[in-house]
Parts: C-alpha cells; sequence; structure tokens
C-alpha cells in the first residue's frame, strides 16, 4: 500500500501537478466565508475545514472530475465507502464530500488498487477488503489530520493576537491588496506563516501517538523491550518536552521557528518534533498535507480579520480536546470573518 500511494499519489510531481485543485477548493471556502462575513454570521471552521481537506484529499487521490457528471469510478467510490463509514458513526462521508459523485479521468489511486487486485501483481493477495481498508485510511490519514492542523492554528492564533497580527502583515505585505488571493508560489515567502504551523503541530500535533510493534529485541531508554511489543511514540510529549524547548516549552511562541532551522523533518529523521511521524513509516502525505495547511490558513489570514462571536472573548476560547487516533478541537471553531480584500 505505502509504495503504491508513494508512487501514485504522493511523489512530489504530483502534489505540485495538482496545486490548482487546491486553490480552487480552498477558493470556494473563502466565497463560503465571505458569505458569513456579509450575513454577519459567525463561521464555523471546524466543519468548513473537514469538508475542504476532504474534498482535496477526495479529488487529488482519486479523480479529476467535475460535478456535472457522476461517473461509474465515483459510484464505485462512493459504494465503498458507504459501506465502510458504518463504522464510523459519527461520520457522514457524503454531507461533508459532495465531490464523489463525478466524473473521472485520470488514472488514480483506485484503479491502480483495483488493476493490482484483479491482476494480482502485488506480493501478497489483495481483496476488496484491504481495497476499502486503504481507501478509508487515506480519507481518514488525509482529510482529519489536515482539518486537526487547520482548526489548532486558528484557535492558537485567536489565543495569540499578536502573533495573528504578524502572521498577516507577512502575508498581506506579500501578496499586496490588490491580487486577492494568495498562491502557492506566495506562500514560498511565507516564513513566519510556516512558522505559526510549526508551533501549532509541536504543542497541538494532528496525530498524537504513534504505534509501532518491536520485531527483535531492543533497549529503548535502559528499558529492554522483548519482540512484538507494542510501543507508542507520546508526539504530544516530545513537542513539549523542557529539555528540547526549553522553560517555555508550553507557549505558543513561533519566533523558535524563525531562530531554530527544524524544517518539516523531510527525512524523518529529526526526532525533536515529530507531528508526521518518522523512519520508514512516517506520513507519506506530509508534502499534500503542508500545502493544504499553509494555502488554507494563508488566505484565511489574507483574506479576512477574525474575531468572535458576540458576546464571546478570546479567553473563552477553550482548548478542549477528544481523544482518538486524531486530536481534534472537542467544540467547533466559530469565528466572525471581516473581510480585508
Ligand atoms: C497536516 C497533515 C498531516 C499530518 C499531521 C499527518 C500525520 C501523520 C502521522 C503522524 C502518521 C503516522 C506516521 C508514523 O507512524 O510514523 C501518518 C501516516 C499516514 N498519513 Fe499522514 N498526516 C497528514 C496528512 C496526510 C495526507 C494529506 C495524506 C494523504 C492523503 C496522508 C496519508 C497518510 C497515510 C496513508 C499514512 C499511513 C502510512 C503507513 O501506514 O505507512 N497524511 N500521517
Amino acid at each position: 500500500m505505502r509504495k503504491t500511494c508513494i508512487v501514485h499519489l504522493f511523489n512530489s510531481n504530483r502534489v505540485q501537478s495538482l496545486a490548482p485543485i487546491r486553490a480552487q477548493e480552498v477558493r470556494k471556502v473563502m466565497e463560503k466565508v465571505s458569505k458569513s462575513s456579509f450575513e454577519s454570521k459567525p463561521f464555523n471552521l471546524s466543519d468548513a475545514m473537514i469538508s475542504l481537506a476532504g474534498t482535496i484529499v477526495c479529488r487529488m487521490a482519486f479523480h479529476k472530475g467535475s460535478y456535472e457528471e457522476v461517473g461509474e469510478e465515483g459510484s464505485r467510490v462512493q459504494g465503498l465507502i458507504n459501506e465502510t463509514q458504518a463504522m464510523f458513526t459519527s461520520f457522514f462521508f457524503s454531507n461533508h464530500f459532495p465531490l464523489l459523485g463525478v466524473k473521472h479521468e485520470h488514472d488514480d489511486v483506485l484503479d491502480v488498487l483495483v488493476r493490482t487486485m484483479n491482476d494480482g501483481s502485488s506480493r501478497f493477495r489483495l481483496t476488496v477488503d484491504h481495497v476499502k481498508a486503504i481507501v478509508m485510511n487515506l480519507f481518514i490519514a488525509g482529510t482529519d489530520t489536515a482539518a486537526a492542523a487547520l482548526v489548532w492554528t486558528m484557535t492558537y492564533l485567536m489565543k495569540n493576537p499578536t502573533a495573528m497580527e504578524k502572521a498577516q502583515e507577512e502575508v498581506r505585505q506579500v501578496v499586496g491588496r490588490d491580487k486577492g488571493f494568495v498562491d502557492e508560489q506566495d506562500v514560498k515567502q511565507l516564513p513566519y506563516l510556516k512558522a505559526v504551523v510549526k508551533e501549532t503541530m509541536r504543542l497541538q500535533p494532528p496525530a498524537p501517538l504513534l504505534i509501532r510493534e518491536s520485531n527483535e529485541d531492543c533497549i529503548l531508554g535502559g528499558y529492554t523491550i522483548p519482540p512484538k511489543t507494542v510501543v507508542h511514540v507520546n508526539v504530544y510529549a516530545i513537542g513539549r518536552d523542557r529539555e528540547i524547548w526549553g522553560d517555555d516549552s508550553e507557549e505558543f511562541r513561533p519566533e523558535r521557528f524563525m531562530e531554530k532551522s527544524v524544517d518539516d523533518n523531510k527525512k524523518g529523521l529529526d526526532f525533536d518534533m515529530v507531528p508526521f511521524g518518522g523512519g520508514r513509516r512516517m506520513c507519506p502525505g506530509m508534502h499534500m498535507g503542508l500545502a493544504i495547511v499553509h494555502l488554507t490558513l494563508a488566505n484565511l489570514l489574507y483574506g479576512f480579520d477574525w474575531g468572535m462571536p458576540v458576546g464571546m472573548e478570546r479567553q473563552d476560547l477553550d482548548m478542549e480536546v477528544i481523544l482518538g487516533l486524531t486530536m481534534h478541537k472537542k467544540n467547533a471553531l466559530c469565528l466572525m470573518a471581516r473581510k480585508y480584500v
């Protein structure tokens, strides 16, 4: 699975070539924010980010299509997901991802999986159940994490107005008021915004625990771990470790990443901070995930000033989490947007 994903879905050329899809979907969200701003209604970022990340992952992973036609492929994916989602009772896929009824135009991950299943070319026998599990895995792995990262980043920025101002100033200065939209070329010139994202993932990693199983005797922190032992790596604790991050390890201070280069853990070998995991099983969707998070955040900060709904103050914003494989904010993040551009 890992190889299939890396070759067909996550290689950097492909991530790059899918920039127009990300831009289209982010523009749609900006239109929705504009509407809520115009109507002076709070905007539910939690719902919007899940829907955005899910739609982007769907479009990138399973088709390159439009809303108009319901093709065979679209319904095939939908069928698989409908079956699989029975396990996830609170998760109503079609509400969140209307794009699934679509026309299909190119060889995608699902094609590859189904072909591999039918021609028996993989080293182990791939079954329909495997395909279902992989499809669900991709959605959960890609959608939940990117959405959680965006919601937590906006939450931290709301609680830290100086950082919010600084990030807004950076993006507005780089892009200029007339352009109206931040594209991925602009994002390259936003070091502070990227530091904000890193700082958020340090304090609130979307996936707080990594799971490994030892396959031979090994010594970890002085303990002997026998083979076949499940080991949890506490990403959350590593991100807050005073020995690594200093006495202000619990504080939100993006500047620390302007001082220290902890660049996206590209090879999975920098273990100071592991929001994408590490080693052989590290997240294959890291570039795609970061591309989604950076572009969306840049546009949210460029296009709007953000405030609390009537009757609420910044300090009322809670940081409660829902515990799970992905650490989501428990209560939806609803904010008032005021249009800037
Ligand atoms: C901000 C966004 C993301 C974060 C924080 C994140 C984080 C992670 C983490 C921590 C793991 C486990 C790694 C380990 O055990 O060492 C993982 C695995 C995985 N991620 Fe991501 N991820 C993100 C985005 C994505 C996206 C966009 C996709 C694809 C659409 C994706 C696909 C996967 C897959 C398929 C795995 C399982 C890999 C395996 O089992 O070998 N992720 N991710």
